[in-house]
């Protein structure tokens, strides 16, 4: 009876629907999160209905139904979609990444391998992280760059190498070479294995509901690749983490995730569960796609707003010039005396949102928010890119302004911080990484600029290439290919202050 009076509440407003497939062909296959901003003005709603396939989909556009229902209600609105390929199809249960805990429904299994993760990425481990974040943009980042051919693709890679070793070194502990290291393209291939050419592809075959589209259908070739990829997934994940014990065991590995955990259990007497049971194995394999693309993006996002916005790089520049000198890199020590800096990141996660609809979430229960049906199963989209573009928090949008965060040259606490709203998402899921991430970005936008400047590229004529802000319009929203140049700033003696740092082959 209750069920029945509950029903009664309509849906939330979207589009006509077509039998069976309901509205899958009304939602279009790229920039999904800019469709929706504005679908949702024009019906006058900021929370959306949707059906694909059968699948009931909510998109919500506004932070604060995101917060009401995601964070408050968060016991309700914290599973995730499953992967839903038949058991006969595969080696194992599923595709076989399932049990990486981001893809992984609410309950123990998930909230075991979230602790795990979240014991050793914690405030408490944050200055040993730092310490290697240094040592990855001093000895890698920097010295790669100042070598660097100049042109886009070398330097994705340098960024790559950075970020997928450093993360690599977090959760393994093995050595990493500075460029070309080959666990890292290792790791990247194969997880770039079912992908295609875009980022998003990957997280877009992975969700299921959101293959609107025929071609993304479980068809005969995405099994294929599904059986292949959760092989090599597999292996890559068992044979890092074997690197790691046997470096433990002879001395050469230097402390992270892996062996931390470890030693952090076994003192507590339990290590033998973990180790036995393969979860740790297993929550270190989610950690290098998650914690690498998403923080090379918005480090392309940065590189391309400095291009674009050659007043915001010399404001910034004079800033680190003033605070830390010349005669020195920055560090974090020096992060709360760079208020503008400190804006320019946070401009960057706004203007770009990496994940522009986050990772979607997935209703366990029936619920009723401000008169309107939640169905229970409801694939639940928040769409950060319409609350961070917002134009009643975020004048003009669409322009990077790092100033919107100041009030007389400080940080204005009256301004939405996008490093806590909606960039990592909400509720019980909301990235268990977000720190990390950002100490390691801050750090890698003030050494860039304390040494190098970016420039436009020239064109046969020597007249500046033109680039405009286009993004990859996918799940990860990433920069396309652009030129420019990265080279050492004229002012500074930058072969001097990376002196001590060069030719380090292996971090
Ligand atoms: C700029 C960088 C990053 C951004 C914008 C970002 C954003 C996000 C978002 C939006 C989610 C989904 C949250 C939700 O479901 O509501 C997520 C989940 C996750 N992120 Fe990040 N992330 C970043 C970096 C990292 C890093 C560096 C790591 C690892 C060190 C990491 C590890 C994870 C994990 C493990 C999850 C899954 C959490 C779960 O399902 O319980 N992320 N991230």
């Amino acid at each position: 009876v209750y069920f029945h009076h509950k029903s009664r509440f309509p849906l939330p407003p979207g589009l006509p629907r077509w039998p069976l497939l309901g509205n899958a062909f009304a939602i279009p296959t790229e920039a999904q999160h800019v469709f929706f901003k504005r679908l949702g003005a024009k019906l006058e709603s900021k929370i959306l209905h949707f059906q694909v396939f059968g699948q009931s989909m909510v998109v919500i556009n506004d932070l604060k139904i995101a917060q009401d229902l995601l964070d408050k209600r968060s016991a309700v609105y914290s599973s995730r979609p499953t992967i839903n390929v038949k058991d006969s199809d595969l080696p194992t249960t599923s595709m076989g990444i399932d049990y990486l805990f981001p893809f992984m429904p609410y309950g123990n299994e998930w909230r075991n391998r979230r602790r795990i993760f979240q014991r050793y990425f914690s405030p408490k481990n944050m200055s040993k992280e730092q310490d290697r974040q240094l040592e990855f943009i001093r000895k890698g980042l920097l010295p790669n760059l100042l070598e660097s051919p100049q042109n886009f693709s070398h330097e994705l890679t340098i960024f790559f190498s950075c970020l997928g070793g450093m993360i690599t070194s977090s959760v393994y502990g093995i050595p990493v070479k500075r460029s070309s290291d080959p666990n890292v393209e290792c790791q990247e291939h194969t997880f770039l294995v079912s992908e295609g050419s875009t980022t998003g592809r990957f997280l877009v075959d992975l969700i299921p509901a959101l293959k609107y589209v025929p071609e993304w259908m479980p068809g005969a070739g995405f099994k294929t690749i599904a059986r292949e990829w959760s092989f090599m997934v597999n292996k890559v994940i068992s044979d890092m983490y074997t690197a790691t014990l046997k470096g433990m065991d002879d001395g050469t590995t230097r402390e992270c995730f892996v062996s931390w955990s470890l030693n952090e259990q076994r003192e507590n007497d339990s290590g033998e569960t973990i180790l036995q049971s393969g979860i740790l194995q297993e929550t270190a394999g989610t950690i290098y796609k998650a914690g690498t693309d998403t923080r090379l993006s918005t480090a392309l996002t940065f590189i391309l707003a400095m291009l674009l916005h050659p007043d915001v790089q010399r404001k910034a520049q004079a800033e680190i010039d003033a605070v830390v000198g010349s005669s020195r890199l920055p560090d974090f020590d020096d992060m709360p005396h760079l208020p503008y800096l400190s804006a320019v990141l946070r401009e960057t996660l706004r203007w770009n949102p990496v994940l522009p609809l986050g990772i979607p979430h997935l209703t366990t229960e029936e619920d009723i928010y401000d008169g309107l049906r939640i169905p229970k199963g409801s694939m639940i989209i928040a769409n950060s890119y319409a609350m961070l573009h917002d134009e009643d928090n975020f004048p003009q949008p669409e322009l990077f302004k790092p100033e919107r965060f100041l009030k007389e040259g400080k940080l204005n606490p009256d301004v939405l911080n996008p490093e806590t709203t909606a960039t990592f998402g909400f509720g019980r899921r909301i990235c268990p990484g977000a720190q990390t991430a950002i100490s390691s970005l801050y750090l890698v936008m003030a050494s860039i600029l304390a040494l190098f400047v970016v420039s436009p590229e020239l064109d046969l004529e020597d007249k500046p290439i033109e680039v405009g802000p286009r993004f990859s319009e996918s799940i990860i929203s990433r920069p396309l290919p652009f030129s420019c140049r990265i080279t050492p700033r004229g002012d500074k003696k930058v072969e001097n202050l990376l002196k001590e740092y060069m030719n380090f082959e292996i971090i």
